[in-house]
């Protein structure tokens, strides 16, 4: 049975997303839970998973840098799906509690909830950990007068009540998760319409930024999403995420684009061509 690693421990929003990509794509793989992100994605070029699914990308607080800071790694994965997910945020508490004066998740979570927790629990000391279930196991542990942001089964798995629902800043929260492999597999009869560029431009020369962008624009190529990260080789040094529609682009042209792009980088990652799931 092919292993499917995940931001653990159980309960958190990587598993229920990669509960619903296994049916969706009609798989049988077994679901196990990691202790970070980095370790889940390493466990596949490690090989001692098959796929890893991670949060890339929330729709009210970014990127889930540490998927990205991962993803530059010298480590040669292929994204063979992505997943529109809607998360919901519960306050859970273990029973008994009546004061709450921690709050308790992960940073993406606290970030979600920024609002409501600034209106409700002005007071609150705010402590940031791995994931939400975890969170939610540590409250479920005896951590004193805390809260947990987490998801409704964390609080079934780790026993805790509900003390508000839905408390996200913007009901419609979704996050892009994507699953990893070791290589580029048809899961699912979907259209595969998107391809993930990691690319380090050479920044000493002037426009050589501009010119990466034109060459998708003179290819016809339309770019959905760029973003930088810091390349860790020294300050002004920026890695870029890049993203394009190539749903009709042929492998020919792409391939072609890719080339002349090729030649105003340092490195350039395919990180391959995948369908979305809504
Ligand atoms: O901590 C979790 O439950 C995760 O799966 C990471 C996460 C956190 C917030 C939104 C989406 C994913």
């Amino acid at each position: 049975m092919a292993i499917l690693a995940f931001l653990g421990p159980h309960g958190t929003h990587s598993e229920e997303a990669a509960a619903y990509i296994n049916d969706f794509c009609k798989q049988d793989w077994s679901l196990q839970p990691y202790r970070g992100i980095h370790e889940a994605i390493y466990a596949v070029h490690n090989g001692d998973a098959d796929y890893c699914f991670v949060p890339i990308e929330n729709s009210i607080e970014g990127s889930v840098r540490i998927t990205l800071d991962t993803l530059m790694d010298d480590i040669d994965l292929k994204i063979n799906m992505e997943l529109i997910w809607q998360v919901h945020n519960q306050l859970l508490l273990k029973k008994g509690t009546t004061a709450i004066k921690k709050i308790i998740s992960h940073p993406q979570a606290l970030a979600q909830c920024r609002k409501y927790i600034q209106k409700n629990y002005s007071q609150a000391e705010i402590i940031e950990v791995v994931s939400t279930a975890h969170a939610a196991k540590m409250v479920a542990d005896g951590l004193p007068d805390a809260a947990a942001i987490a998801s409704k089964r964390s609080g079934q798995i780790y026993n805790l009540q509900t003390a508000d629902a839905e408390i996200q800043d913007i009901s419609d929260n979704v996050t892009r998760f994507i699953l990893l492999g070791k290589k580029q597999e048809i899961l699912h009869k979907e259209k595969p319409v998107k391809t993930l560029l990691i690319c380090q431009i050479d920044g000493s020369k002037a426009g050589s930024l501009c010119g990466v962008l034109n060459d998708f624009a003179n290819s016809d190529i339309n770019m959905t999403r760029i973003e930088s990260r810091p390349a860790r080789t020294g300050l002004g040094n920026y890695v870029f995420f890049i993203e394009i529609e190539t749903a009709n682009v042929s492998e020919e042209q792409l391939r072609k684009t890719l080339q002349i792009v090729q030649e105003k980088c340092l490195w350039l990652k395919n990180m391959g061509y995948f369908p979305i799931i809504k």
